[in-house]
């Protein structure tokens, strides 16, 4: 199986409104919920393309147990979720009908204490033997600390397993220097990482500081990824309108199915951008559109160079 971790779980709640106007009252039209955080929605996808997954992070109150409920009804979904006793948050995406825009509101998340962040580990460290492949998503809750990800890294590769990291900021720079297999910035927190707001050279400095494969999201310009065979560039034929929400964990999803499965890079880059554009194509956030996906397969454009041996 492949396990992914989203120590952030969140039930994702989207409102659609007419227009958008800070300081004003607005009428909901439709509200959508769905078990969400990065890893969750990475699993959902990777499901989707036929694979056996467990969730793991943790989980709490209310909204933990509505969290649950509905991954229980995923098929090919592990739920091992880790119990805390401070409450899963909630994040709201809030979805402007006129723009097309979509603003996002994430809680902080609940309080977890040093024996419930010991049992998480215990946890992980159960499955690493069972899993082909690590996805470590998100931000970190409150009481977890901010080396977090780097101690997930070196666990998992100390198990043999390869790993994906995707989050940002400090979680992020201390994770890389822990050596992750692939790590996914968007192009922000590759600039926040590295401090160059030039990607091609951010990708490759990144990989210096201990990634062995960066792959950078750059939105509508698809993805960029050094790594150690070669460099790409993946970019989607057309640029695609709706809600972005969830579409790199749609990239992640498909990075990571493609590299169990042992799919040269470039076709790891054009399932992953593929994938990240039917996502947006999708009418709810996080979900991706499969006759859109199957139809970009073909149109991914792919350019880039095999290293030298
Ligand atoms: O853990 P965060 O970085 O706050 O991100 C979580 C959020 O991002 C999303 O996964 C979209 O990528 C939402 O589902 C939402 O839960």
């Amino acid at each position: 199986m492949i396990l992914t971790v989203t120590l952030n779980t969140a039930l994702d709640i989207t409102y659609r409104v007419r227009s958008l106007r800070p300081h004003a009252s607005h009428r909901v039209s439709e509200v959508t919920e769905r078990p969400g955080g990065k890893g969750v929605n990475v699993a959902r996808v990777l499901a989707a393309l036929g694979h056996e997954v467990t969730v793991t992070g943790f989980t709490g109150g209310a909204t933990g147990r509505v969290v649950q409920e509905r991954l229980a009804s995923v098929p090919g979904v592990v739920d091992a979720l880790v119990p805390v006793s401070g409450a899963t948050r909630r994040t709201i995406a809030v979805a402007d009908e006129q723009t097309g825009d979509t603003t996002q509101l994430n809680e902080p998340g609940p309080m977890v204490t040093p024996t419930e962040w010991s049992a998480f580990q215990e946890a992980y460290e159960d499955l690493l033997p069972s899993a082909s492949a690590v996805a470590l998503c998100g931000s970190l809750p409150p009481g977890v600390p901010v080396g977090a990800y780097a101690g997930l890294v070196r666990t998992a590769r100390a198990a043999g397993v390869p790993v994906l990291l995707d989050t940002s900021g400090e979680a992020l720079r201390r994770g890389v220097a822990a050596r992750p297999d692939i790590i996914k910035p968007n192009a922000d927190e590759l600039a926040e990482l590295t401090g160059s707001h030039e990607p091609l050279r951010a990708t490759q400095d990144a990989r210096r500081r201990g990634a062995g494969a960066v792959v950078a999201s750059l939105g509508p310009g698809g993805l960029l990824a050094a790594t150690r065979e070669g460099r790409w560039r993946a970019t989607p034929p057309t640029s695609v309108r709706g809600n972005p929400t969830g579409a790199g964990d749609s990239v992640v999803a498909g990075l990571l199915s493609g590299s169990v499965e042992h799919l040269p890079w470039p076709d790891r880059l054009v399932r992953a951008v593929a994938l990240s554009a039917a996502t947006v194509q999708a009418p709810v956030a996080g979900e991706f559109d499969r006759g859109v996906f199957e139809e970009l397969l073909g149109r991914v454009a792919v350019s880039g160079e095999v290293s030298a041996a």
